[in-house]
């Protein structure tokens, strides 16, 4: 019996544990405890250097666990590399294309190495929408081809899962929508989980159903984009400006009024709460020329989560 080997239908595909990592003495990943589960396109989100290549390193085993637990399919990298690599699909470092091959020839080249069958080409050229290609080389491809080409050849073993280190970087407009497609429709049509890193949160925001926020080398929110959207709401604020805004801002204080960037702002709490805040105005001869429900995106959240830490 191996004891390594505790899957079942619940268990996540992909679980660290407390994983730390450091380079040359410095860390970079500290108690990192990621949980990806069976069907999720998880977006692994964190600005450069946040330390997601890092740790999609060392959930493919190229870089060695220093500290903490990786876990795929219940199993342990450490142990279980070629298992657990048989069955996931990773875009982490750019395969080699042959340039003078065709995307069904680069194909096959690679369908020979992993031993899949033939009808598989052409399931995976329609997959990344490459079937109408023919005779046109790899080298006279758009970088977003050549991606979607890179995707294919991942995904010519079946993957139940995939992951892919900042697909979108360099694309163009055309390029991230259709990457962004793709990875929607392997995640819906073939069922494949994929955890996907992304430093733009309105990337991750169209096509993810977990978030993973790091920073810092820590992660700072993890859960679903309905969670994440609700901590977003919780920090919305209303935006204020009138004849004296000093006066305003000495009116309000009670209702947690302040100035941030420039602006007078006081937490947005629901129509009462506008209909509360005029009517103090007014009643204290200050005219309003301005109150409304700050825009406070998610990327105004993702901004003050990652700040300050
Ligand atoms: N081989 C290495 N040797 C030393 N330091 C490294 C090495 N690889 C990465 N780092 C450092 O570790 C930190 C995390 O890097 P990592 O590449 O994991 O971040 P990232 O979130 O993927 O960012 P990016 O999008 O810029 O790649 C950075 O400070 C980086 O400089």
């Amino acid at each position: 019996m191996d004891y390594n080997q505790t899957e079942s239908p619940m268990t996540p595909l992909i679980e660290t544990t407390h994983l730390s990592h450091r380079f040359a003495g410095q860390p970079v990943l500290q108690d990192i405890n990621l949980r990806v589960e069976p069907g999720a396109i998880y977006g692994f989100l964190g600005p450069n250097g946040a330390g997601k290549t890092t740790t999609l390193r060392l959930l493919l085993g190229l870089l060695q666990v220093q500290q903490g637990e990786a876990r795929l399919f219940g199993q342990d990298i450490r142990t279980s590399r070629l298992p657990i690599l048989k069955r996931l699909g990773s875009l982490i470092e750019q395969p080699s294309l042959y340039g003078h091959l065709t995307a069904r020839e680069n194909l096959e080249v690679y369908r020979r190495i992993y031993g899949a069958d033939k009808a598989r080409i052409d399931a995976v050229l329609q997959l990344v929408d490459l079937a109408g290609t023919g005779k046109k080389k790899a080298k006279q491809f758009s970088l977003g081809m050549k991606q979607r080409l890179s995707i294919a050849i991942a995904l010519l073993h079946r993957p139940e899962l995939l992951i892919l280190d900042e697909p979108t970087n360099g694309l163009d407009p055309n390029g991230i929508i259709e990457t962004r497609e793709l990875i929607r429709r392997l995640n819906r049509e073939e069922g494949t989980t994929i955890i996907v890193s992304s430093h733009i949160l309105a990337e991750v925001e169209k096509m993810a159903s977990h978030v993973g926020i790091i920073h810092k080398g820590k992660m700072l929110f993890q859960g679903t984009l309905p969670e994440l959207k609700h901590m977003q709401q919780g920090k919305s604020l209303l935006q204020l400006d009138t004849s004296d805004n000093e006066g305003a801002l000495r009116l309000l204080q009670s209702e947690g009024a302040e100035r941030k960037n420039g602006h007078l702002v006081l937490p947005f709490t629901g129509k009462d709460g506008v209909g509360r805040v005029a009517r103090v105005l007014v009643q204290n001869n200050v005219d309003v020329y301005l109150l409304q429900p700050q825009q406070n995106d998610l990327e105004q959240l993702f901004i003050d989560i990652t700040s300050g830490n």
